[in-house]
């Protein structure tokens, strides 16, 4: 590795340059930056491997970037060696609050562009962001190794997007390492030092923080203004917490423990703290003896998109999987989540994430990291609903959908932009309006593709919208989606009855035409799921107290106990306990048991669409109509 000339503590502003790399998913960030570690000597070439700032196995499995991180990286030019603060971002849409957090901690950004794709969906909502912080943008073409590369047609487009002469746009590859010198030159040259106050009282900004099970919390700053010293004595100005710090460091590439941090640069902190609500990302942290009066700007509150419940398998477990979340929150500002009640799950939580891949991420690393068997409820985005009586409730929770009469609801809705090449902008537009779109306006990128903007309620894209997209488009469509409002909507909450008794974990809120689809998917699953039983089960799903779908499970034999009727008691018990032994878990509701695993394949998100279930829907449309 690399002696690093700059050390930390001590390194002028002027030779510090703080960028991170954006771009839509799989453009070539995290290969970017892996060149970039290598060519810089942080990383030796023996120790490299790909994605190497990846660092959970969910990551390198699915091969996508979910964690920002930052790494210390030294880059000389005409004989002067800079300090280079790297972020390597996410790129999928649901991860978009881990880049903003980011920006926020450089003065510059890398635009990665795929020179095979071009613009997609996430080069713009990225760039914007990166605009709206005010950072130096660095347009780069990557992967131009690729025979099918088209840099000038796509050279084009991204100097139309932002401004730029064609020939500014650096062209580089992630495989090959050509032209990353140039960039990081580039960096030094375009990206402006920080303009902190070295000088001032110290204030740092926490952009992100990690629950270590043996060093507690690590907290991840950028310092804007002053220093701070490792033994310092430490204050989180909004929490109003002091600790002092047990290591102070930065990462290149991994810790590296320091006797300082000073303005400008980017590092960690380890205080041993593990009470989790002592750390806040977005905090600001100062110095006791000297400390700041201002906080700096923090961060917006996320805005969760989909809502639904994680519960134990085993309900004994529900404190580790309070314990779990805590810690989980630290690393991942964007989680909500709140103590839940089910009748048929237990005690749980009713979690708010930013999508679906956010939630499948979530609930695989409580798997993978705290060792929790969990059941997850199907997901669902909040309403706002007016009572008869006037009276209004955020419903983030089918089961607190008011009984009764309702006057109003209200679903949020979303601005979309979706990018198409121009032949399957009829197909884009059939998808848009069958999930009750309302188009804005259509703009060309370049002759060959175009920008659609689109309002669709937020319901209708964060489910399966993106699979079909891509579906449709041969999967050259691209999506992006942020919160816009909110529009009323006719909707009803579905129940799924089970030998008549309401089961809480199935409810639904849908929009009245695909009530229908719902019952019938609900109880068509759950008839092939629930094992039979020694009585008939019916299954049904109903608006209010009406039935709207049915399915039977026939009993697996005579029914035992109608032998017993009004017979003795011991011996119903009995021939029951015979029926259960050897059985795995189950949960009873009512009569009806139904083991674990039925929940978690009926609450599945996976085979919604499955043939079966889609031929059974326009029979029961065809018969009655709602
Ligand atoms: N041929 C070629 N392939 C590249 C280049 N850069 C990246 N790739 C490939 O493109 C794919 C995506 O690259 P990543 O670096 O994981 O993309 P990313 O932007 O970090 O992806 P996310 O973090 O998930 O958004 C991988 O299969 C890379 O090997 C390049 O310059 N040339």
């Amino acid at each position: 590795m690399k002696q690093q000339v700059n050390q930390p503590g001590s390194t002028p502003q002027s030779l510090i340059r703080n960028f991170c790399i954006i771009a839509h998913i799989d453009h070539g960030k995290s290969t970017v930056a892996d060149r970039i570690l290598q060519l810089s000597g942080v990383v030796d070439a023996h120790d490299m491997r790909n994605q190497f700032l990846d660092k959970m196995d969910i990551e390198r499995e699915r091969g996508i970037t979910i964690k920002s991180q930052a790494v210390r990286v030294p880059w000389a030019v005409d004989g002067t060696e800079y300090t280079l603060g790297m972020i390597d971002t996410p790129g999928h849409v649901d991860f978009t609050y881990e880049v903003s957090r980011s920006l926020a901690a450089c003065e510059g950004a890398v635009l990665l562009v795929d020179a095979t794709q071009g613009i997609e969906a996430q080069t713009l909502s990225n760039l914007y962001m990166a605009l709206d912080d005010d950072l130096e943008i660095i347009p780069v073409l990557n992967k131009i190794d690729l025979p099918s590369a088209e840099p000038e047609k796509y050279g084009e487009e991204i100097a139309n997007l932002i401004g730029c002469d064609p020939d500014d746009i650096l062209r580089v590859s992630g495989k090959t390492g050509e032209g990353i010198p140039e960039l990081l030159d580039t960096i030094v040259k375009k990206i402006p030092a920080p303009h902190g106050d070295p000088d001032a009282p110290a204030r740092a900004l926490i952009f992100d923080s990690v629950y270590d099970s043996y060093r507690g919390i690590v907290t991840y700053i950028r310092m804007e203004d002053g220093e701070i010293h490792s033994r310092e004595r430490v204050r989180q100005m909004g929490l109003g917490s002091a600790h002092d710090p047990i290591e102070l460091g930065v990462i290149s590439p991994d810790m590296q423990p320091t006797q300082s941090l000073g303005a400008g640069e980017v590092g960690y902190i380890i205080t041993g703290v593990k009470d989790v609500s002592q750390s806040k990302v977005g905090d600001t942290i100062t110095t006791e003896k000297n400390p700041a009066t201002e906080v700096l700007p923090g961060y917006r509150e996320p805005e969760p998109m989909v809502y639904a419940g994680i519960f134990p398998m085993d309900n004994v477990d529900y404190p580790d999987l309070r314990d779990a979340l805590d810690k989980l929150v630290l690393n991942d500002a964007s989680l909500v989540y709140q103590p839940e009640t089910s009748v048929a799950l237990g005690f749980g939580f009713r979690c708010g994430f930013l999508g679906l891949l956010h939630m499948q991420i979530i609930v695989e690393r409580l798997r993978r990291e705290f060792g929790l068997e969990l059941i997850t409820t199907a997901p669902n985005v909040h309403y706002r609903v007016i009572a008869e009586d006037s009276s209004e409730i955020t419903v983030t929770n089918p089961s607190e959908y008011p009984e009764g009469k309702i006057r109003a609801v209200y679903e949020p809705v979303a601005d979309a932009d979706i990018i198409t090449p121009k032949e399957f902008v009829g197909d884009v537009m059939d998808l848009c309006q069958e999930h009750r779109g309302n188009m804005k306006n259509m703009e060309y990128l370049s002759t060959e593709r175009v920008d659609l903007h689109y309002e669709l309620p937020l319901g209708e894209i964060v489910f399966d919208f993106f699979d079909q997209l891509k579906s449709r488009t041969k999967g050259y469509a691209t999506l992006n989606y942020e919160l816009s409002g909110e529009q009323e909507a006719d909707l009803v909450k579905v129940d799924i009855l089970i030998q008549g008794e309401r089961v809480d974990a199935f409810s639904a809120i849908v929009h009245r035409d695909k009530a229908y689809a719902y019952g019938v998917m609900m109880t068509k699953k759950l008839q092939k799921l629930i094992p039979r039983q020694l009585f008939e089960i019916p299954l049904q799903a109903a608006i209010g107290a009406r039935i709207i779908a049915r399915e039977t499970i026939s009993a697996l034999r005579k029914d035992v106990l109608a032998k017993c009727y009004g017979g003795d008691i011991t011996r119903k018990r009995k021939l029951l306990e015979k029926q259960k032994a050897g059985k795995k878990k189950m949960k009873m509701l009512g009569r009806v048991e139904v083991p674990q695993e039925a929940f978690i394949a009926a609450l599945s998100t996976d085979d919604t669409t499955d043939r079966d279930t889609r031929e059974k829907i326009r029979a029961a449309k065809k018969k009655a109509s709602l």
